[in-house]
C-alpha cells in the first residue's frame, strides 16, 4: 500500500501561509518506514523522498527520468538561464567550461582572497567594544559576499551588502511562497514556464510586482557594474566567462547565479555554526585548541585548511543540523516508482534534506551536535548527507564553501568569541534556504 498524506484545502492554505510549518510536517512523516510518501493536494500531489536508496535512484542511477523542477523556473526570473537553472546542453556546456575552476587543485588560489576579505572583516570588528552585540546571520551575509566578490569577480562587494540583502530576503520569502503554491495548487505547466517573460513585463504597479522589479533592478545595477569593472585576465570566474563563446546576456545570468547561489548558503551554514558552538563549549574549546596547534597564530592557507580536520568536520555537522538548502525539489519526465509510490510523469518530487538528515536509522541520536560524524574514518552513510545535493547537479561550489568556511571560523576564532545575546531565542524559517527568522543574536568578546 502506497504511504499517503492529505492535505486539505484548509492545510494548504495554512502551509502557504507559516513559516515552521513545513518542518514541523517533515517530522510527522518522518516514522514512515518506506522513506517516500505521496502527498495527496486536491486532484493532483506530488512525492516526498528520503530514504537513502530512493535518493540514489533520483540523482544517480536513474538521474535521466528527473529534471529540475518547475521552482527553477521561478528562480530564473532572476537569475536567468545560469548553471544553477538552465538544463540539457546549454547547462553541460557550463558545467564543462566552469568546473575545472573548482577542482581541489585549483581551490588553493580562492583562499588568498578569502583571508584578505576576512582580514579586512576582522578589522571592523575589532573597532567594536567588548561585549557587542552583532547578529551573526547579518555579519556572515555581509562576509561571503564580500569572498564571493573578490574570489569569483575580481571585486569587493561589502559596500553592496547593505542594498542586497533586504532584496534578497525579500526574493527568497517570495521563493519558497511561489513554490509551496505551485506544489500544493498544481497550476498548469505552461504558466510556470512562462513565468521569466510574465514577471519581467508585469506592470509595476501589481501587488509584489514593484518589489520584484526593485530586486532585479538593484542586482542587474550590480551585476553590470561587476562586468564593467573587470580588469581583464583568466584568472578568476568573470574573467573566464567573458573571454568565453557567449553574449552579455549569459555572462550576467552566470554572474547572478554565483553571485545568489554562493553566498548566501554559506552565510546560514556559517551563522548556525556559530550558534551552534555556543550551545556546546566543549566543541568550541576543540575547535579552538585545534586552530592554535595547527596555525600558531598565523594567517591560514589552503593547505591549512585541509589540516583543520575537527573544525571542518564541526561546520560539516553544522550543515546536517541546518541545511541550507533544506529541500531540493526534482520534476519526473516520464514517470517512476519510489518503493511502493508511483510517480506520474510530470509530478514533483521533493527531497527532503532537513529530514533525511535527522533520519534515526542514519545518525544516531540525530539532533545531537557531533562533529565528530564526520573526522576521518567515520564515513556517514552516502546518500543521507546531502547538504550539497548529489549526482551530477551536485554543488559546484561544494569545496569552495567547506574550505571558505573552515578559513572564516579559523580565523574569526583566534581574535573572537562569539557568545549568544542572554536570553535570545532562536526560531528557523524555511525560505528558499534554511535561514534564522530574526538573525542570530550574538555578543562578541576579544580573546587577544
Ligand atoms: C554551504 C554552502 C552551500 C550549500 C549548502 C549549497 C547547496 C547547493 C545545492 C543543494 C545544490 C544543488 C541543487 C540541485 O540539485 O537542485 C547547489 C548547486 C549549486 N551551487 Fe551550491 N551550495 C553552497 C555553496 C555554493 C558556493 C560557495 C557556490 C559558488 C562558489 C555555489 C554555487 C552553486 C551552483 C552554481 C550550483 C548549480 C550547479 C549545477 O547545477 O551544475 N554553491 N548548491
Amino acid at each position: 500500500m502506497p504511504e499517503v498524506v492529505h492535505y486539505s484545502l484548509r492545510d494548504r492554505i495554512r502551509v502557504l501561509f507559516t513559516h515552521q510549518e513545513v518542518l514541523a510536517r517533515f517530522r510527522l512523516i518522518s516514522g514512515h518506514a518506506a522513506g517516500a510518501v505521496w502527498v495527496r493536494t486536491g486532484k493532483g500531489g506530488y512525492c516526498i523522498a528520503w530514504a537513502p536508496e530512493h535518493v540514489e535512484r533520483i540523482f544517480v542511477t536513474h538521474q535521466h527520468l528527473y529534471a529540475k523542477s518547475a521552482q527553477y523556473r521561478l528562480l530564473a526570473v532572476v537569475t536567468g538561464d545560469g548553471l544553477l537553472t538552465s538544463e540539457g546542453e546549454r547547462w553541460s556546456t557550463q558545467r564543462r567550461l566552469i568546473q575545472p575552476m573548482f577542482a581541489k587543485r585549483h581551490l588553493g588560489r580562492f583562499a588568498e582572497h578569502m583571508t584578505a576579505a576576512v582580514a579586512d572583516f576582522i578589522k571592523e570588528w575589532e573597532q567594536l567594544p567588548d561585549g557587542a552585540p552583532v547578529d551573526a546571520a547579518t555579519a556572515m551575509n555581509r562576509l561571503t559576499l564580500d569572498v564571493v566578490g573578490r574570489a569569483l569577480f575580481g571585486a569587493g562587494l561589502s559596500e553592496q551588502a547593505a542594498r542586497l540583502g533586504p532584496v534578497l530576503t525579500f526574493g527568497l520569502r517570495a521563493g519558497v511562497r511561489a513554490t509551496r503554491l505551485q506544489l500544493l495548487f498544481n497550476p498548469p505547466p505552461w504558466l510556470l514556464d512562462r513565468a521569466q517573460a510574465l514577471v519581467r513585463r508585469a506592470p509595476r504597479r501589481l501587488p509584489g510586482i514593484g518589489r520584484l522589479h526593485e530586486i532585479l533592478d538593484t542586482t542587474d545595477e550590480v551585476v553590470e557594474n561587476l562586468i564593467d569593472a573587470h580588469s581583464g585576465g583568466t584568472d578568476d570566474l568573470l574573467g573566464l566567462l567573458l573571454a568565453a563563446p557567449m553574449d552579455r546576456r549569459q555572462v550576467r545570468d552566470e554572474v547572478m547565479t554565483f553571485l545568489l547561489a554562493g553566498h548566501e548558503t554559506t552565510a546560514n551554514g556559517l551563522a548556525w555554526f556559530w550558534h551552534l558552538l555556543d550551545r556546546h563549549p566543549e566543541m568550541r574549546d576543540r575547535v579552538v585548541a585545534e586552530v592554535a596547534e595547527v596555525l600558531d597564530g598565523r594567517t591560514p592557507s589552503a593547505e591549512d585548511a585541509d589540516r583543520l580536520v575537527y573544525t571542518a568536520a564541526a561546520f560539516q555537522e553544522a550543515l546536517r543540523l541546518y541545511p541550507p538548502a533544506w529541500s531540493i525539489v526534482r520534476k519526473a519526465v516520464t514517470g517512476d516508482r519510489l518503493g511502493d509510490v508511483d510517480v506520474p510523469a510530470g509530478s514533483s518530487v521533493v527531497i527532503p534534506v532537513y529530514l533525511a538528515h535527522r533520519d534515526p536509522r542514519a545518525w544516531p541520536d540525530p539532533d545531537r551536535f557531533d562533529p565528530g560524524r564526520f573526522l576521518p574514518g567515520a564515513a556517514p552513510r552516502r546518500f543521507s548527507y546531502l547538504p550539497f545535493g548529489a549526482g551530477r547537479r551536485i554543488c559546484v561550489g561544494a569545496g569552495f564553501a567547506v574550505m571558505e568556511a573552515t578559513l572564516i571560523i579559523a580565523m574569526l576564532v583566534q581574535r573572537f568569541r562569539l557568545e549568544m545575546e542572554p536570553g535570545a531565542v532562536v526560531r528557523t524559517e524555511a525560505t528558499v534556504t534554511l535561514r534564522p527568522r530574526d538573525g542570530i543574536p550574538m555578543r562578541l568578546y576579544k580573546v587577544v
